[in-house]
């Protein structure tokens, strides 16, 4: 099977859903997931600045992360395991503001999702999972910054049942600002 890269818009603007080129023959398969000749020809320029993974237990949330300065465009990818992906839209000019969105993203499918800047990120890891990152801007540990995964007014719903509700959190994401609070502070991205 051959299958090649497929771009797809999503209600959040700048949000792409994108299908790698991927090929299998007998001895397994090759998958290339970012050119920036084929992006080009796509209208998506993109300036991939870093690359890193994590790989992370069943159960674990990563959210809602962004940078509050220099914003990361993120190019994402499961590489192996599954995730419940999320992005929130906090582009205060966005007509999708407030909005969020979420994909399952695992090994079989191979989905790609090109988060622009302005949307925080997170995800809740359904089985041990490793996830990689393409950034079109480098990490900034000073702007480093996010909102509580389970904020009321932004309302996620996240599928706990599927981690028989045994979520891991780092200690930084329990103590991250509610959306109130990154409104009062930001007014939005
Ligand atoms: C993200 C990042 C972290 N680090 C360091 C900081 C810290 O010591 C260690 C672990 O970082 P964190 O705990 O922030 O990693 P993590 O919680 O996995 O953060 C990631 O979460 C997901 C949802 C995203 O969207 C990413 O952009 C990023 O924010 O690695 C870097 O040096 N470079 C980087 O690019």
């Amino acid at each position: 099977m051959m299958q090649k890269f497929e771009f797809k818009e999503t209600e959040i603007a700048g949000l792409i859903e994108v299908q790698p080129f991927y090929a299998d023959d007998g001895r397994g398969y090759f998958l290339k997931d970012y050119s920036k000749e084929i992006f080009e020809q796509n209208g998506i320029e993109y300036d991939l600045k870093e690359v890193f993974y994590t790989n992370s237990y069943k159960g674990v949330i990563r959210a809602l992360h962004f940078q509050r300065e220099k914003q990361q465009p993120k190019l994402i990818r499961c590489v192996l395991g599954k995730v419940f992906d999320v992005v929130v839209d906090l582009r205060k000019d966005s007509p999708t503001f407030k909005k969020w969105l979420n994909f399952e993203l695992n090994e079989e499918n191979k989905r790609e999702l090109l988060i622009p800047a302005g949307c925080a990120h997170g995800y809740l890891v359904l089985e041990q999972s490793i996830m990689s990152y393409k950034c079109a801007e480098k990490f900034y540990g000073e702007y480093d910054d996010g909102i509580m995964w389970n904020d009321p007014n932004i309302g996620i719903k996240w599928p706990l049942e599927l981690v028989d509700y045994q979520i891991i959190l780092a200690e930084k994401d329990k103590n991250l600002q509610t959306f109130s609070m990154f409104m009062e502070t930001y007014g939005g991205f």
